[in-house]
């Protein structure tokens, strides 16, 4: 499989390294800088820019009929734009906030424990999620797609950031050293706590999963999620 990778930061340099280990190329490494993208001789893109560089990047490849498997988190504002030009020009798309196996379980497990947890007013709960100090958006996009999880499971109307309130899923968001990504989601009563936490080790399990979703998507044309590429439940 040929792959060109859209933004070769952290993300991008060590899916190259997975890429490559089983047995594809990579055709491209395109940064704010990069001109004369060879579109024309990639099987799929692998976007893991920026907030602000995401979308231009997805729609480019989209009009030139190349896949995308796309993790950058914080442009989701113009995810619905994203999804009209895939279609528009008949490509493949997969966002996941988070690629790896592991938060994918978590997602699942997230889901099912909000059900549970649905009407038992005594507990209220609440997230925190911890990441390195050069990550630039807040609150990480996994603890956005956790938050969606309980809101559509459970009474919960909304989430925020720092901010509480009796139908609100309040996300605290902590940037410390290297941390790869840490997310806990807490529910409290008067007399216990139920806790339920992930933490990545490093960042091999989201590149991985990136260059999983890669291989899948060959072939296929449409709006695809992880829960696809993984045939969880
Ligand atoms: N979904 C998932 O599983 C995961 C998602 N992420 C997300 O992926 C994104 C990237 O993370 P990470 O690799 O750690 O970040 P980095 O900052 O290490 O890498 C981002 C790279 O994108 C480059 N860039 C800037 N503008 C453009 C552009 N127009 N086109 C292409 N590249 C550009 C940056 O260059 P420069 O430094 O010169 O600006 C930088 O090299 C973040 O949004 C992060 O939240 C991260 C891990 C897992
Ligand atoms: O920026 C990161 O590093 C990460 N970003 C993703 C997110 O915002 O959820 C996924 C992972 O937690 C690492």
């Amino acid at each position: 499989m040929k792959i060109g990778l859209f933004g070769y930061g952290k993300m991008g340099k060590m899916i190259e390294q997975i890429a490559q280990d089983r047995g594809h190329t990579v055709v491209a490494r395109v940064d704010v800088d990069t001109t004369d993208i060879p579109f024309e001789n990639m099987h799929v893109a692998i976007d893991f820019s920026t907030p602000d560089a995401a979308f231009g990047n997805i729609t480019s490849c989209f009009e030139h009929k190349v896949p995308v498997i796309s993790g950058t988190t914080g442009w989701l504002d113009q995810f619905g734009q994203a999804v009209a030009q895939c279609e528009t020009h008949q490509s493949a798309f997969i966002y996941a906030s988070n690629f790896s196996l592991g938060v994918n379980v978590f997602f699942e497990l997230n889901a099912y424990l909000a059900k549970i947890m649905k009407g038992l007013d005594q507990y209220k709960v609440s997230m925190e999620e911890i990441h390195h100090t050069q990550k630039l958006d807040a609150p990480s996009g996994t603890a956005i797609t956790l938050a969606e999880g309980i809101i559509g499971n459970t009474n919960y109307a909304d989430w925020k950031l720092d901010e509480d309130g009796e139908h609100i899923v309040p996300i605290t968001s902590k940037r410390e050293g290297k941390v790869p990504g840490t997310h806990t989601i807490l529910y409290k009563s008067p007399v216990d706590d139920i806790e339920i936490k992930h933490t990545a080790h490093n960042r091999e399990g989201f590149a991985l999963g990136a260059v999983i979703a890669a291989e899948w998507i060959q072939g296929k044309t449409g709006i695809f999620s992880m829960k696809d590429v993984l045939n969880l439940t």
